[in-house]
C-alpha cells in the first residue's frame, strides 16, 4: 500500500532526469486525482506524453494554436482537461498560450490541479521566475488552486518556485552536480538517492522534512502511457 494524499491542497514538484519515470508516474497520480473528483488541467509540452490520460471519461482534450484566440473561461467548465501542442508550436509560444491560461484560472478562481510540464521554460532564469507562476504560487491555494511542476532541468527551475511546494517527487538522479544542488534544500538526499532503484520515487514533505520511498513496483497505471 502505498499512502499518497493527492487531495491536499498544496504545491508540488516532480523532478527527474530525461526517461527516468516522471511521466508514467504523473499520469498515476492525476489517475488518484481523477479518482477522487478532483479537477485538474494538464499543460503538456509534447503531443504524446499524457494522450493515454483520454481514456479515462470526461477527459477534454484542447489542441493549443500559438497565438489562436481562446475563451478560457469556456474552458474552465470542463473538469477534467489535457492541453497539448499542435505539431508545429514552438516552445515560446506554448508557454505564452499557457501562461495566459493560468492567469485565467487564477483570475476565474476555480479550483484546479494545473500540472505546468517542462516548469523550468517558464522563467526567465532560474533567479526570475514568471510572475504569474510567481503569483499563483503564493496566492493560489486560498482560491484552491494547487501547482504541479514538472522539471527535467532541477538546477534552471527557480529555487522561488520550489520553496512554495510542500511536496517534491524525485526519481533517480544520475549527475553528481543535481545531486548536490538537491541536496541544499533535501538533507542526506545523497545518500537516499543511492538506495533508489530505477522508477522509485522520493516523496519529501518540506513543512514535516520528512521523506517516504515509493516503489516503482507500486506505481502502476490503469491507463496506457505512450510517454
Ligand atoms: N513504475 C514504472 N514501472 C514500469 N515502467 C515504468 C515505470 N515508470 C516509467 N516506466 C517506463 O519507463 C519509460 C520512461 O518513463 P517516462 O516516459 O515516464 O519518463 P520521463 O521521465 O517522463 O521521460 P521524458 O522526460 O523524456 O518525457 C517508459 O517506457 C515508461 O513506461
Amino acid at each position: 500500500m502505498v499512502d499518497l494524499d493527492v487531495s491536499q491542497n498544496v504545491h508540488r514538484l516532480i523532478a527527474a532526469p530525461t526517461g527516468a519515470g516522471k511521466s508514467y508516474f504523473l499520469g498515476w497520480l492525476i489517475e488518484k486525482l481523477y479518482a477522487e473528483k478532483k479537477p485538474f488541467i494538464i499543460l503538456d509540452t509534447k503531443t504524446k506524453n499524457h494522450i493515454g490520460l483520454i481514456g479515462l471519461k470526461g477527459v477534454k482534450l484542447l489542441k493549443i494554436k500559438p497565438r489562436a484566440c481562446y475563451n478560457w473561461e469556456k474552458l474552465l467548465e470542463y473538469p477534467y482537461t489535457l492541453c497539448i501542442p499542435t505539431l508545429r508550436t514552438k516552445t515560446a509560444d506554448l508557454v505564452e498560450q499557457y501562461t495566459a491560461l493560468i492567469d485565467a484560472i487564477y483570475t476565474a478562481g476555480k479550483e484546479r490541479v494545473i500540472v505546468v510540464e517542462e516548469a523550468h521554460n517558464y522563467n526567465r532564469n532560474a533567479y526570475a521566475p514568471s510572475p504569474v507562476l510567481e503569483l499563483v504560487a503564493r496566492e493560489g491555494r486560498g482560491r484552491k488552486i494547487s501547482l504541479w511542476f514538472v522539471t527535467q532541468r532541477i538546477q534552471d527551475f527557480p529555487k522561488l518556485l520550489w520553496s512554495q511546494c510542500y511536496y517534491t517527487y524525485l526519481l533517480k538522479f544520475l549527475i553528481p552536480q543535481d545531486v548536490r544542488y538537491v541536496e541544499a534544500l533535501i538533507p542526506d538526499f545523497n545518500a537516499i538517492n543511492r538506495e533508489l532503484n530505477r522508477f522509485d520515487v522520493l516523496e519529501y514533505n518540506h513543512l514535516a522534512g520528512e521523506h517516504q520511498i515509493i516503489l516503482g513496483s507500486n506505481v502502476n497505471r490503469n491507463t496506457k502511457h505512450y510517454g
